[in-house]
Parts: structure tokens; C-alpha cells; sequence
């Protein structure tokens, strides 16, 4: 800083300035006539380097392309920025296709916008210029519509280090999770319909509603399910570090209507992955199965459902029209866990793979063994826990009701389903009369429970057990699973 005895005046920093120029004029002169011209343009060059008034601003140019692919700090900017809009902003673009959620809010060229982060004042101008006939980058596809476009990203230069390590991550980063957000889900199905060696994925929007908030399920459980799956997808360099591919499997096993589906779907709309929903049954060979599950996108959950009656796959039979007879069909277990566990999961990122269960007894040891399935969820019967999610869900109660300590009490002795109690809680919109109505049912099921045990305990006795009354629905069940 100057102290006032030593801040040069107006006047003398005007006449320093004239006589600066007067020197020039004078050095311009006498070199026209001396100095041949590319010499000359060189030192007039320099010259004005040095005398041209410094900016203290730095301006980042964010074109569209980067070479013939996309920018992705271009893409990244454009969502950011959506969400920057200020009431400053004077002209926006906005559109939404069929297959998106919502408005597509864009930015209209010439606009600004203020940003801020970490105390540092960032301005972006969105520009759009028209590209020239003969750019010899015409060949790129994104350059060969009329116009370039580009932000422009403003500040001061003593912030480059922050902005370029901290701040544009940042964008890229939250660009991302808006994406993620607008993302719709999709679920893939076999597409049964068409001719045997023709089968392939089909998809459709998936629109189911379930979330962690909204599934009844121990709460320890559920921390431990959400923690482990945001490990997952935060440890790409571990599992390249280890050498392992950046895969993670869940068994789900539990009772029918104990909420397995529910809770696949509730794993995709957290991550905002899609699912390939195998149905075995409709896959006859490894190779079809290979082509398949080749055939499916990153960032996806794959589920294979009631693993333990799919898994009778050496049995089934496939029908030869030419020949007229039965050949083995082609489709194993093994087949299936050695593709799964190397081809298919080294091909893709981020695979998530999902078996469930209504009877984990029954499972083939290879399913188990460790290493396989990552975590073993248990999907039980409703505790009273559960009980009071859906509660809120359904009825809306929040907090104490009367008639809870005597559901307490009724659930810690009946094995009911959470969608058996969440079916009798949707009767009846009034509170009272729709808990009433699970009273009811728990006490008729308690009694029932009595009777079976009452009838059990004058069984025989085979090798000194009683067999168990078998209870078991059955599994080949009508499913209406995520849609
Ligand atoms: N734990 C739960 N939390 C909330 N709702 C549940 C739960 N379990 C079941 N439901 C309700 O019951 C319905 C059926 O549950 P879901 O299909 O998820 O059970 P499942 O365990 O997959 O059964 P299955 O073994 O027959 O496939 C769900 O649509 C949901 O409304
Ligand atoms: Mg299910």
C-alpha cells in the first residue's frame, strides 16, 4: 500500500503516461524506417505486453465439446446452473420429454449468473457464438450445428487453485446428484413373448413408492443395509486397490409379504438404480443367460427372485422340435454363480445383485458360501417396531394410542406379516376402527396359533421330535412384486 507521501499524483502519473506514449510514437517511427517487419512486430509485441493494463480477473472458457466428445464440465455446468437461476435472470429456456420427470430449466444465451462458494464470488455468462464455415472442426458432431457454446466462468485469479480443485469437482459432483434426482427408474423384464432364442429385456418406468421411511424393518437392520450399500458405492479405488470387481450381493430371505420386494425397490430409489428383474424359468441356456446378463447397464441392481425354486435348473427340460425328444437344459446354478461372480460383474461398474428367498434352509451351499452373498438380510414378522411405521404410514399416528400396548402384546406372541397388518390398517381410514380390526385379526390368529399347538402336542412323536405342522404357502404364487 502507498501512504499518502508516496501515492504519485494525477498530474504526474499523467505526464509519466504521456511521456511513455510520446517515447513509443517516437520508438515506432524510427523502427518503421530501421527495422525490417518481422523483428518489428516482435518488439511491438513485447512492448505491449508489458505496458497493457493487467486484469486481476480470470476467465475459465467452458466450451460444449471437448475434441469430438462432450465436455463433461459443460454438461455438469448446465445442470448446475438450473438450479442457480436468480430473479436477475432474464430469459430461460425450458422443455421436458416424455421420458423425463421434470421441466427442463436452460439457461438463454448471453445470461448471468452469480454464484458463490466458500466466500468466493464466481460469475458465468452463458455465450453462444456462430461457428465459422470453414472451422476444421465442422467433422464434430456437436460442432457441426450453427452455433458454439460455451460458459464462461469469472474471478478473481488469486482464487484458480480453489476453483479448479475445489469447485469445479464440486459442480461436477453436484450435477450428478441432480441428475440422479431427476432420474426416472427403470425396471427391465424378459420379454416372454417373443420366440424362444429371441428373449430380451423390456423396460418400463419403475414407479414403485417404497423407500427406507417407509419400510417396516428393524431399524438396526436398516442402518446397516443403507450404511453398507453407500460404502459400496463410495469405494470405487477399494475395490480397484484390491483388485476385486466393484460388485456387492444381498440375499433377502423371510416369510411371503415380509417386504423382500419392497425392499429391493426401496435399494434402487435410494441409489437410483434401475433393476433386471431374471425370472429363470423363462432362460434355458448358459449362453442366453450370458447374453443377457451382458446386456445389462451399469449402475444396476440385477434380482433373481425365489432362488430356491429356481434353482432345479439341471432338471428342466428343453423340448427339441426337430427331433422330437427332451434335451437337458443347458442352465446351471454353477453356471450361473461363476458368470455372475466373473465375467459379468468385471464387465460392468457399480452391480448390485439381489437373491431372495422364502426359505434360505433350502438354498444350494454354493449360494452361502462366503464371499458370495456380501450380507444375509433377514425379512421377518411384524415387531411392534415395525408395527408403528406403519402405522404412520397407513393412519397417520405418530405418536401414543391407546390400543398400542395391547398390540405390543398380541405381536410379541403372533407371526403376522407387515403386509398382512399394512392390508387390515388400509380397511378403514378411521384410526381407531382400522386398529380395532388388527386386534381383531391378531387375537383370531392367536387363537388359531393355540389350536395348531394344542393339536401339535398330541402328534406322535417321530424319532423323539414332533413334526412341525406344515404351514408353507404355496410357492408358486402370482406375484405383483414392483409394478
Ligand atoms: N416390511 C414391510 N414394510 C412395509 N410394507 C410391507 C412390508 N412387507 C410387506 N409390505 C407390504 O406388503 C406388500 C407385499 O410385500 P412384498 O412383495 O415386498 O413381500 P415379499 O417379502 O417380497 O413377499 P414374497 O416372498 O411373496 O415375494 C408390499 O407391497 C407392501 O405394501
Ligand atoms: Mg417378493
Amino acid at each position: 500500500m502507498f501512504s499518502s507521501k508516496e501515492m504519485p499524483s494525477p498530474s504526474s502519473l499523467f505526464s509519466a503516461y504521456a511521456s511513455i506514449a510520446t517515447s513509443f510514437m517516437l520508438f515506432r517511427s524510427m523502427a518503421n524506417e530501421l527495422i525490417p517487419y518481422p523483428i518489428r512486430s516482435h518488439l511491438f509485441s513485447a512492448f505491449r505486453f508489458f505496458f497493457k493494463p493487467r486484469s486481476s480477473l480470470l476467465t475459465l472458457v467452458i466450451d460444449e465439446s471437448a475434441g469430438i466428445a462432450r465436455n463433461q464440465v459443460f454438461d455438469a455446468s448446465e445442470t448446475y446452473l438450473c438450479t442457480k437461476v436468480s430473479p436477475n435472470t432474464e430469459r430461460l429456456k425450458i422443455s421436458k420429454t416424455p421420458r423425463e420427470k421434470n421441466l427442463t430449466i436452460k439457461l438463454e444465451k448471453g445470461e448471468k449468473i452469480v454464484d458463490f462458494y466458500d466466500g468466493i464470488e464466481l460469475k458465468w455468462r452463458f455465450v453462444c457464438t456462430e461457428s465459422q464455415k470453414n472451422d476444421p472442426n465442422t467433422h464434430n458432431p456437436f460442432m457441426s450445428r450453427a452455433e458454439k457454446r460455451s460458459f464462461e466462468l469469472i474471478f478473481h485469479k488469486k482464487h484458480k487453485e480453489k476453483v479448479l480443485s475445489s469447485y469445479v469437482p464440486y459442480i461436477l459432483e453436484k450435477s450428478r446428484a441432480i441428475k440422479d434426482e431427476q432420474r426416472v427408474l427403470k425396471i427391465h423384464t424378459l420379454n416372454a413373448s417373443q420366440s424362444y432364442g429371441g428373449i430380451k429385456w423390456e423396460s418400463i418406468n419403475l414407479d414403485h413408492p417404497a423407500t427406507f421411511e417407509t419400510l417396516a424393518m428393524d431399524p438396526e437392520v436398516r442402518k446397516a443395509v443403507i450404511e453398507d450399500l453407500e460404502r459400496f458405492v463410495r469405494r470405487k479405488d477399494f475395490y480397484k486397490r484390491v483388485g476385486r470387481a466393484w460388485k456387492r450381493g444381498y440375499l433377502l430371505y423371510g416369510p411371503p409379504g415380509t417386504g423382500k420386494s419392497s425392499l429391493v425397490a426401496a435399494m434402487a430409489n435410494h441409489l437410483k438404480f434401475d433393476i433386471y428383474d431374471l425370472q429363470l424359468v423363462n432362460i434355458m441356456r448358459d449362453s442366453d443367460l450370458r447374453k443377457l446378463l451382458l446386456a445389462t447397464g451399469n449402475r444396476s441392481i440385477l434380482v433373481i427372485e425365489d432362488i430356491d425354486c429356481s434353482v432345479d435348473l439341471p432338471d428342466r427340460r428343453l423340448p427339441d422340435v426337430r427331433n422330437n425328444k427332451q434335451h437337458d437344459v443347458q442352465l446351471t446354478l454353477s453356471g450361473l454363480l461363476n458368470f455372475i461372480d466373473g465375467l459379468w460383474s468385471s464387465c460392468g461398474d457399480e452391480r448390485i445383485i439381489i437373491f431372495t428367498t422364502n426359505h434360505k434352509e433350502r438354498l444350494d451351499p454354493a449360494l452361502l458360501r462366503p464371499g458370495r452373498m456380501d450380507m444375509h438380510i433377514h425379512m421377518s414378522f411384524c415387531s411392534f417396531h415395525a408395527f408403528k411405521i406403519l402405522a404412520s404410514n397407513y393412519l397417520a399416528i405418530n405418536s401414543y394410542h391407546q390400543l398400542f400396548p395391547h398390540i405390543e402384546t398380541l405381536l410379541n406372541n403372533v407371526d403376522i406379516t407387515p403386509a398382512q397388518v399394512a392390508e387390515e390398517l388400509m380397511k378403514n381410514d378411521d384410526a381407531d376402527i382400522a386398529l380395532e380390526g388388527l386386534v381383531k385379526l391378531l387375537k383370531r390368529k392367536k387363537f388359531q396359533e393355540d389350536d395348531l399347538n394344542i393339536q401339535d402336542s398330541k402328534r406322535p412323536k417321530i424319532d423323539g421330535r414332533r413334526r412341525n405342522p406344515v404351514r408353507t404357502p404355496s410357492r408358486r404364487k402370482a406375484k405383483r412384486r414392483y409394478l
